[in-house]
């Protein structure tokens, strides 16, 4: 039965959690104060601003002591703020022109505010620190709740706008259940925190500014939804996935393989050795992606040498000893521009020179760093396999694997990204040793929709059957010539579709490291056969989202079968 209240609001769901709690929103910033003359005498105002300032800088001070490490910093700085004397001489000049306490202290900060603006750079980024502190003063004058991410004494669904970078560094994620935004989509600031620290989270609802609060919901990331006043049945639904979650999580930590004992290796994505450690800890049985565009980012406007290159790829293959870690050449073009490497304006980037096409126009910098990886190699034992990215043609393929050979790389192989790999994948197969199917880039080049515009995001959906079809191709490619295919783009971390990835030919799924522990027990509920079967119905739907709901309704009719 569902609840007479029940409504449900539409969203982009991060990761597979649920949360049911009620909604803490986040305060709007506070209006302008009125820039009318006192009615209080200076004194008075003075003293108000003087306790306000106070009651803040304390506050600020507690809430730092409680964060502890960098937000405690943060928080300290701002108490100064509060305090700072020439603030207060700011405030007094305004008071003293007969303004209120609330206007002075407006635009005394506002003033500073704008100086820090001017002066740019790391100061720059600091007026919204001070932006903070003003409203929490203004707001403590006029006895309202200051704006900000809220702090009840209970667990809370935060509902937001979208969350500030320093809003997200204070959430307290004991008390914060999960995360709702009207605004923002999959790749907004939000989301990125949410993945990383596996808080449940829809982004992108826009319906969420209705949301009252104190109002109950239910919060379904795995469906992108989220039920205002559920029934009770629904919040029973809700509680019994919680548990399911808590207990996967909490379950040893096996290596991946189906429910009749197939294994499927379950790889980590990696951007820098510093993830390492977290990725082996939650079992990532290798690295399945090391995207070396930030070793070449970091490295500030040239590309770095061979020996920083090597120390770096060293500590990851040490991290990771006897364990296989793919390492991709560099990336760079489109949605990570490098100007070293092309610096010429393209009208559009994605189909322009990036990935191996511009490696190949600067081939000196593909060879510095395949000597890199190739010594590396030799002074670890990990299993180093190495891979081209942005591979379009068979030419290409033979181009990169002989090269890769020439420095002695045992392992050589493509990504397949493009569409016209995935239909050559046969040839593919022959040249390489194996192949890893992209399926951020793949989506984008089949359904023609760039993956970097909000505008036309509905079309980036790895669920599409045309999707499918192209890694259909290159698993039945892999299988018949005996070479491996992973999957290392987003798919791969969506628990039911890495099930369909595997009946399509998957044998190895590689993801962030927080999507390892709902894959791995996903995984585990279905046997080979089933994964195929399931893979059949999502090659046979029209469009993305009929793929999605026939899957879902046919792994839920095997479930229930089996129970
Ligand atoms: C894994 C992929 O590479 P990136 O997201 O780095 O382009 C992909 O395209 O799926
Ligand atoms: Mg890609």
């Amino acid at each position: 039965m569902t609840s007479e209240l029940e409504r449900t609001i539409a969203g982009t769901g991060i990761g597979q959690g649920v949360a049911v709690g009620v909604v803490a929103r986040m305060s709007d910033p506070l209006p302008e104060p009125a820039d009318t003359p006192s009615t209080r005498s200076q004194a008075e105002e003075s003293e108000r601003a003087r306790v306000s300032l106070g009651v803040v800088a304390r506050e600020l001070e507690a809430r730092g002591q409680s964060a502890g490490g960098a937000a405690k910093d943060v928080l300290e700085a701002q108490a100064m703020m509060a305090e700072d004397p020439m603030l207060s001489d700011a405030i007094d000049e305004a008071l003293a022109a007969g303004k209120t306490a609330e206007r002075a202290v407006f635009e005394a900060f506002a003033s500073f505010r704008d100086q820090l603006v001017a002066m740019g750079g790391y100061l720059g980024e600091r007026a919204a620190d001070l932006d903070d502190v003003s409203q929490r003063v203004i707001a403590d004058l006029g006895g309202v709740a200051a704006p900000g991410v809220p702090n009840p004494e209970h667990p809370f669904i935060l509902v937001a706008r979208d969350l500030a970078p320093a809003d997200t560094a204070m959430l307290d994620l004991d008390k914060v259940l999960g995360l709702i935004t009207s605004d923002g989509g999959p790749t907004s600031h939000t989301a990125i925190l949410a993945r990383e620290k596996s808080i449940v989270a829809v982004v992108g609802a826009a319906d969420a500014t209705g949301l009252a609060e104190g109002t109950r919901v239910v919060l379904d990331a795995a469906a992108g939804i989220v039920i205002a006043d559920p029934s009770d049945e629904q919040v029973a639904d809700a509680e019994r996935r919680i548990a399911e979650r808590k207990a996967a999580a909490v379950a040893p930590v096996t290596p991946g393989a189906l429910a009749d004992g197939t294994a499927i290796p379950l790889l980590a994505n990696l951007g820098s050795s510093a993830g390492a450690q977290a990725a082996a800890d939650a079992g990532a049985e290798g690295v399945g992606l090391f995207r070396t565009e930030f070793l070449f980012l970091d490295a500030g406007g040239s590309a770095p040498t061979v020996e920083q290159q090597k120390e770096h790829y060293i500590r990851l293959l040490e991290a990771f000893g006897g364990k296989k870690v793919v390492v991709r050449v560099l990336d760079a073009g489109a949605d990570k521009p490098l100007q070293f490497l092309n610096d010429a304006h393209e009208e559009n980037p994605a189909l322009g020179l990036r990935g191996l096409r511009a490696l190949r126009a600067s081939e000196d910098i593909l060879r510095e760093q395949l000597t890199a990886l190739a010594e590396a190699d030799a002074a670890t034992d990990a299993e180093l396999w190495v891979m081209a990215p942005m591979v379009s043609t068979v030419e290409e393929t033979r181009y990169f694997v002989a090269l890769a050979r020439e420095f002695g790389i045992k392992t050589a192989g493509v990504m397949v990204e493009v569409p016209s790999l995935a239909l050559l994948a046969d040839k593919v197969a022959a040249e390489s040793d194996f192949a890893s199917i992209g399926t951020n880039d793949l989506t984008q080049y089949t359904l023609a929709a760039d993956r970097m515009l909000g505008s036309v995001a509905a079309f980036q959906d790895p669920w599409h059957p045309a999707v499918l079809r192209l890694v259909g191709e290159v698993g039945a490619a892999g299988a018949a010539a005996g070479k491996p295919v992973g999957i290392c783009g987003e798919a791969a971390a969506d628990p039911l579709l890495a099930v369909v990835l595997v009946g399509l030919g998957a044998t190895s799924l590689s993801m962030s490291t927080p999507a390892l522990v709902d894959v791995r027990a996903s995984l585990l509920t279905f046997t080979l056969d089933e994964a195929r079967h399931l893979a059949g119905i999502a090659l046979a739907a029209d469009g993305a989202a009929e793929s999605r709901a026939a899957v879902a309704a046919a792994a839920l009719t095997l479930k229930e079968a089996r129970s």
